[in-house]
């Protein structure tokens, strides 16, 4: 198994229809650091998370991860990685505890009702138990996403914009709670953001995507070099413009 790397994936295309959403894809992650997966809007990003982890089947390549082949491994995949999206809603009628138990149980937790209560805790999220899904702010559901994809306390760790519509200081809690989380157990995270500065904080390493396709790997030091930038979010741009490194 391959120690330095949670997430290789070679030569991944995913076809709707007619039109090509990832094109040729390859990249690595590696292990114990936050790595981002960078592009404009429609670049491909939530395909290919959707495919990391299972809930969409590639046209055509692999993807290997923690070492394991996805497509042939993924239910004991699962147990071991959580995905945490904004933009994906958990059913409404149900409180937050009663959600966070029937996840918990899917993964077979034991001492479920402390781990809910600790990341209720981390979360912010003690006063809202008991209130229903479909009652809330979105930045609260939000932050019930994030609690969610911690469950099981992950290894790798993949996130769609987890910040998006919190406010200014629960998302800089929520991100030093998650470079806490990644300190005490090694865990890994993929971070799709638009958010530069949460990336400059957070990323070791970046990868661009444009069009379905990597365009730019680096450090963000790496990066801001390369084109000449101060910042992520120049370079960011450059690349969304076409422009060719410095
Ligand atoms: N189910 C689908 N059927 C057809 N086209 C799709 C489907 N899902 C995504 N696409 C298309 O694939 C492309 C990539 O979409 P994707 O959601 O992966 O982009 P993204 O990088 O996550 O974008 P954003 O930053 O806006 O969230 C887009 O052009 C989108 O319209």
């Amino acid at each position: 198994m391959s120690q330095e790397f949670v997430i290789e994936v070679d030569g991944l295309y995913k076809y709707f229809d007619q039109f090509c959403a990832v094109e040729n894809l390859s990249l690595r992650a590696r292990r114990g650091v936050t790595t981002a997966l960078l592009g404009g809007n429609g670049a491909g990003k939530t395909t290919t998370i959707a495919m990391l982890l299972g809930l969409l089947t590639p046209t055509q390549g692999h993807i290997r991860i923690l070492g394991e082949d996805m497509l042939q491994h993924r239910h004991r995949l699962l147990h071991r990685m959580n995905f945490s999206s904004p933009y994906v809603d958990l059913p409404q009628r149900l409180t937050i505890r009663e959600n966070l138990t029937v996840y918990g149980h899917l993964y077979r937790l034991p001492r479920l009702k402390s781990r809910i209560d600790e990341l209720a805790g981390a979360l912010h999220l003690d006063t809202l138990l008991n209130k229903r899904y479909g009652q809330l702010s979105a930045g609260q559901k939000t932050r019930v996403s994030l609690a969610k994809s911690l469950l099981n306390e992950p290894e790798l760790l993949l996130m769609d914009e987890p910040t998006a519509s919190l406010d200014p200081d629960t998302a800089d809690s929520i991100r030093s709670y998650l470079e806490q989380y990644q300190r005490d157990t090694g865990a890994s995270i993929l971070l799709a953001s638009h958010n530069m500065a949460e990336v400059e904080r957070m990323a070791t390493d970046v990868i661009m995507m444009r069009k379905g396709q990597v365009v730019d790997t680096g450090t963000p030091d790496e990066l801001q070099a390369r084109y000449g930038r101060n910042n992520l979010e120049e370079v960011f741009i450059d690349i969304a413009r076409h422009k060719e490194p410095a």
